[in-house]
């Protein structure tokens, strides 16, 4: 009912302090009022009484100078806080869910959605902010103010006092009750909403289709009778909206006329001056208007939860990769990589891999391959470790892959990815991300093994030129050999390729087999590729399909062997002449 929601009162911890401030800022104005309407009140009441003087008018407009200043004051306060405030909560924020988010690896990136992560960070703290500058400090507010009014007014009169503390308090969760209501309909209203405009969308983009089969007539009905649900949902919510800011100004009013009656009767039996009385008139609106602060920004706070929900998504995505140096060792102390009956599944998904077995000997070069969907990108993953198996075990030179740290592990295993992320800035800079003390005679020779040797050379800026934004200035080709380059710096022993020239031209492809090539020389490759005829010269072709490894041999063996692989290749080749 008070809207308190753990995620946003987490992130809330350093700004406690700037919360208070703004509720007891809020409190001073408060006081401000009060004060500058005790004074107008005692003013209007003794001009009621035979003995003023010009020394009464002078002091009381004095009086109220001076308060109305100090309240002046302490909302122009209010409001820098406020906007402090504002700016202290995003900043927060953002620094909390960047560094969340640039602990996840790629199964956590995939998992949350690049969407969301850019969601989170952008429009949600936008509306989580206002929670921090407004619900918290109003909440607190609404709860002093009227304790405050109530000392104030309890010696003119206990029973108006009671009265109005009573009606303030209930008037929130009173509120809240329709806010629920409200809710509910304001989700019918944006689904109702939703479905209008994707059925106009679909409309407009087939349009053509639809008056190829003379179906637009029947279209526009439809979109009319969309149109009608979302205008009674509209109607419901405003009519929801509108008794519920009835009801409770008919309260407010009802309390406020309720208490003056009883300050007339006062008057009338003696027990309550004109004075008095014009002061429960004024502090009886200051009484709701705290209130009234909170109503509307409990609003803004609805939106926030809505928004720390998304946010407390990536907040509780497992980061660690923990390892335990314990772990038993390999009891074949193979020599190389060796993934034992390992199955892994996406969740809520079936098994991507079924109890694979296969052995990565140290210096020699591995390839994968299978249709699409089968399962390679995953075995990637899990050599990677971007993931940990459901089942089984992974080995890496005699020991238990969750048994080494994860930077040993990423000293020794670097991965090419189909498509290499460059950043904005030099050669030199995103070469460095591999090895940040690198030489530019390292970097050089990186770029010279990798094939790029030439094309530095025609750089008049060398490893000083800029690669665009993403790398835009560079082909497609350079942009991979740049990856590969950086895997290279990284000295990583094993390597793995997944479909590195997926989306380069026939040239950079072809140069890019022939420094892979090269590179079998002295590293353990594991290469995944849809083109066969790149991976014929692997020492081991694993073949899998829907997860599972069906075949495993040379090339020559298995084109002996026939089955998927042999299929593969065939199938390929006739593509290849078809071309
Ligand atoms: N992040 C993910 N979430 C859920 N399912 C996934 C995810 N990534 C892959 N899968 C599923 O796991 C299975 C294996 O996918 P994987 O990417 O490993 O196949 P692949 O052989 O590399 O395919 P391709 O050759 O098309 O890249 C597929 O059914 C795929 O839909």
């Amino acid at each position: 009912m008070l809207l308190l929601n753990k995620t946003l009162l987490r992130l809330a911890r350093g700004l406690w302090q700037w919360i208070l401030a703004i509720a007891a800022v809020s409190f001073l104005t408060l006081v401000g009022t009060t004060a500058l309407a005790e004074i107008v009140s005692q003013f209007l009441g003794s001009l009621f009484e035979p003995q003023v003087v010009l020394s009464t008018v002078k002091s009381a407009v004095g009086a109220a100078f001076l308060a109305s200043v100090f309240t002046f004051l302490a909302q122009l306060i209010k409001g820098l806080i406020e906007y402090k405030t504002a700016a202290k909560a995003r900043s927060t924020m953002r620094k909390t869910i960047f560094s969340k988010v640039m602990e996840l690896d790629a199964g956590g990136i995939e998992k949350i959605g690049p969407t969301s992560a850019i969601t989170a960070a952008v429009d949600a703290v936008e509306q989580m902010q206002a929670y921090f500058s407004s619900y918290l400090p109003s909440l607190i507010f609404s709860v002093i103010a009227p304790i405050y009014l109530f000392f104030h007014l309890k010696n003119i009169s206990l029973i108006v006092a009671v009265l109005l503390l009573f009606v303030s308090l209930i008037l929130f969760p009173l509120h809240n009750v329709f806010r629920g209501k409200i809710e509910a309909l304001r989700k019918t209203y944006w689904r109702s909403l939703d479905d209008m405009t994707g059925y106009y969308m679909d409309g407009l983009r087939g349009l053509t289709t639809l008056k190829l089969f003379d179906r637009d007539r029947e279209h526009s009905r439809v979109l009319g009778e969309k149109a009608d649900v979302l205008n009674k949902n509209i109607n419901a919510f405003m009519k929801i909206n509108f008794t519920s800011f009835l009801v409770t100004e008919l309260l407010i009013y009802a309390a406020i006329t309720v208490s003056l009656v009883i300050c007339i009767t006062g008057m009338r039996n003696g027990d309550i001056t004109i004075a008095q009385a014009l002061t429960v008139l004024m502090l009886s609106y200051s009484y709701f208007s705290a209130i009234r602060q909170l109503m509307s920004a409990s609003h803004s706070a609805l939106t926030a939860i809505s928004a720390a929900g998304k946010v407390e998504e990536i907040l509780q995505t497992d980061t660690s990769r923990p390892y335990n140096p314990e772990l038993p060792a390999d009891p074949e102390h193979f020599d190389g990589i060796r993934m034992e009956h390992v199955s892994y599944g996406y969740e809520g998904r079936s098994r991507a891999l079924q109890d694979v077995s296969l052995t990565i000997p140290r210096g020699s070069s591995v390839a994968l391959v299978g249709l699409s969907g089968c399962g390679k990108s995953t075995a990637a993953s899990l050599l990677m470790r971007f993931c940990d198996p459901d089942q089984g075990t992974i080995f890496i030179e005699g020991k238990e892959y969750r048994s080494v740290t994860p930077q040993q592990l990423r000293t020794n295993i670097a991965m090419v990815p189909q498509q290499v992320n460059l950043f904005s800035g030099t050669i030199r800079e995103n070469l460095l991300l591999a090895d940040p003390n690198a030489n530019d005679e390292k970097l050089k020779e990186a770029l010279s093994e990798a094939g790029l040797g030439s094309f530095l050379k025609t750089l008049p800026k060398g490893l000083d030129s800029d690669v665009g934004n993403a790398g835009a200035a560079l082909s497609g080709g350079q942009r991979q050999k740049m990856g590969i380059a950086r895997a290279l710096l990284s000295e990583a022993q094993y390597m793995i390729f997944d479909e590195a020239t997926s989306s380069v031209d026939p040239q950079s492809e072809r140069e890019i087999w022939e420094t892979i090539g090269r590179l079998s020389k002295t590293r353990t490759l594991i290469i995944i590729s849809h083109r066969m005829s790149t991976i014929q010269n692997a020492n081991c072709i694993y073949v899998l399909e829907k997860g599972v490894v069906a075949q495993r041999g040379s090339h020559a063996e298995l084109m002996q062997q026939g089955g998927l692989y042999r299929e593969l290749v065939t199938r390929q080749q006739a593509m290849e002449v078809a071309e």
